[in-house]
């Protein structure tokens, strides 16, 4: 973690300490991360940064995804691929970051099984994710979706160590209710059509996708701080373009494999909008996820993959909300419940951030002194 956060239960001296000893043992190596550079209001800055692009970015990408749906697209392979298949435009923002040396803890061997081990699971849940939303309404969707902080507070727990807080708790528990305010206003019909297996079966694999997506982000922030160690803005943009290769790379398998590449003309053929409307939706789709999903993996590198966790179940509560505008859905109580409750949930862990930051300013100062 790159915000110097508290991991372990020791008391404020001890967590002094152990943050600085960390920090010791950075310099020593002669290895600075490029982010130790950073004052406190860049660290913020960069974190507002990467929270607006994850939340307008998902929210967009969903939206499209719905909207390709909506107008006769039925392929599940596409709605998984687009998810991933946008990374090359991630090289251009790479290219023009400062070059940085390339020393790292890991050997090429290893940052190969990262990536792909990563990039297997993200195409996994990438799949699991549309078939949940194809099988399950929108609300009982989220609802699911809302267990994935619970998971991921686990994971951080057994894989990162991170400590969990009064704070933590309480994020956790204000968003989890969010997502079921916004699930028990169930006034969206299930796309299952009252099937009721093909709903528990909905359920299930958006549980997994959950579960898979939950483990993934605790073990990226697990690569990033205790395997690669090189902190730097260039290794974000490297773990999302690789992950999203070898993620890209099953879809287009699944693709040709399924079948449903066969399907793909008529698809575009009788898309309601026509030739033009069905790629730009495809395009937009796989561009949004891309800035989505880099400021995800940002989020991980800057503070936590539970912080990242809570700020992309955030984006599922807020893109309801632009429905109403895009799609004319109705603005229900319930809409407005999950919003005030939702506040909360993202503010109390900010304010833990706030709390750890304090502890290593002072350390600092204390040592200074
Ligand atoms: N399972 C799951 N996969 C995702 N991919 C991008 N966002 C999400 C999410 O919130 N949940």
């Amino acid at each position: 973690m790159i915000h110097p956060s508290v991991n372990s239960p020791l008391n404020i001296d001890e967590e002094e300490s152990f943050l600085l000893k960390e920090e010791d043992e950075a310099s020593s190596e002669e290895v600075l991360p490029q982010i130790m550079h950073l004052k406190r209001s860049q660290w913020w800055i960069f974190v507002f940064i990467s929270i607006f692009f994850l939340i307008s970015a998902q929210a967009v990408a969903v939206l499209l995804g719905r909207f390709y749906y909506d107008q006769g697209g039925n392929s599940k392979w596409i709605s998984t691929l687009v998810q991933t298949v946008g990374f090359p435009i991630l090289y251009l923002p790479l290219c023009l970051l400062p070059a940085s040396p390339r020393t790292s803890y890991c050997s090429f061997k290893t940052l190969v099984w990262i990536y792909l081990s990563l990039g297997l699971a993200i195409g996994l849940d990438n799949l699991l994710y549309s078939y949940g939303l194809l099988l399950l309404s929108a609300s009982a969707y989220s609802l699911i979706c809302g267990t994935q902080l619970i998971f991921n507070a686990v994971f951080s727990y057994l894989i990162n160590s991170e400590k969990i807080t009064f704070w933590t708790v309480m994020s956790i528990f204000f968003l989890t209710v969010s997502a079921l305010v916004i699930a028990l206003d169930d006034d969206s019909n299930s796309p299952s059509g009252g099937s009721k297996w093909i709903y528990v079966i909905g359920c299930l694999l958006t549980l997994l996708a959950s579960l898979i997506y939950s483990l993934q982000l605790s073990l990226m922030q697990f690569s990033f701080e205790k395997i690669i160690r090189k902190e730097t803005f260039a290794m974000v943009l490297e773990m999302q373009i690789y992950t999203s290769l070898v993620a890209s790379c099953v879809s287009v398998i699944g693709l040709f494999a399924s079948g449903e590449w066969k399907m793909l003309r008529m698809e575009m053929e009788e898309f309601h909008k026509g030739h033009v409307s069905y790629v730009l939706t495809l395009v937009g789709t796989s561009v949004s996820w891309q800035l989505g999903s880099v400021s995800a993996v940002a989020l991980i590198f800057l503070v936590s993959s539970l912080f990242s966790n809570l700020i992309g179940t955030l984006s599922l509560i807020v893109t309801p909300l632009a429905a109403l505008v895009v799609f004319d859905d109705k603005l229900t109580v319930a809409k407005i419940a999950a919003i005030i409750f939702a506040i909360p949930g993202v503010a109390f862990y900010m304010y833990k951030n706030y709390l750890d930051g304090l502890i290593v300013e002072r350390a600092r100062e204390s040592l200074a002194d």
